[in-house]
C-alpha cells in the first residue's frame, strides 16, 4: 500500500539498513571504512568544507552499496540461475562501486595535499 505514515516509512527503511548490516559483508566493511574517515577527519580537523565532501562521498558509497545489494538480491531471487545476461548487469553494479570508491580514494588524496600545502600534514 502506498502513502503509508512517515514514522512507518522510516521504520522500513532502518529496517533495509538492518538487514544490510546483517547480511552484507561489504556493506559491513564500507560502514567500518566511513567511521575511520570521520576519526580522521576528527584527527585531522580539515575546513568545513572537506567535512562535506567527505561525509558526502561516504554516504554515496553506502547509499550505492545498500542499492547494488537489493539489485543483487532481486536478481538473485527471480531468477536463481547463473546466466551470462546477469553476469553483465551484476558486473556494472560492481563497476559503479568501483566508480565511486576510487573517486573518494582521489578525495582523500586531495585532502591529504590540501593539508600538506597548508603544513599541517607530516
Ligand atoms: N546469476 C549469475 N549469473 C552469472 N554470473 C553471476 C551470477 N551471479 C553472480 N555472477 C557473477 O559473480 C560476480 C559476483 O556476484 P555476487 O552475486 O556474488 O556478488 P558480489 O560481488 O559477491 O556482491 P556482494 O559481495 O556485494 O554480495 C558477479 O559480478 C558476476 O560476475
Amino acid at each position: 500500500m502506498k502513502n503509508r505514515p512517515f514514522i512507518e516509512r522510516m521504520g522500513f527503511a532502518l529496517a533495509g539498513l538492518k538487514a544490510a548490516w546483517q547480511r552484507e559483508a561489504s556493506f559491513r566493511t564500507h560502514c567500518v571504512m566511513g567511521l575511520l574517515a570521520v576519526a580522521a577527519l576528527a584527527l585531522l580537523r580539515p575546513a568545513p568544507v572537506w567535512w562535506a565532501v567527505i561525509l558526502l562521498v561516504v554516504a554515496l558509497i553506502l547509499a550505492l552499496e545498500l542499492v547494488n545489494s537489493a539489485l543483487e538480491g532481486v536478481i538473485d531471487h527471480l531468477h536463481p540461475e547463473h546466466h551470462p545476461e546477469i553476469k553483465i548487469i551484476k558486473d556494472m553494479v560492481a563497476g559503479a562501486v568501483l566508480v565511486l570508491s576510487g573517486t573518494a580514494l582521489l578525495v582523500a588524496l586531495a585532502l591529504a595535499v590540501d593539508l600538506w600545502m597548508q603544513g599541517r600534514l607530516f
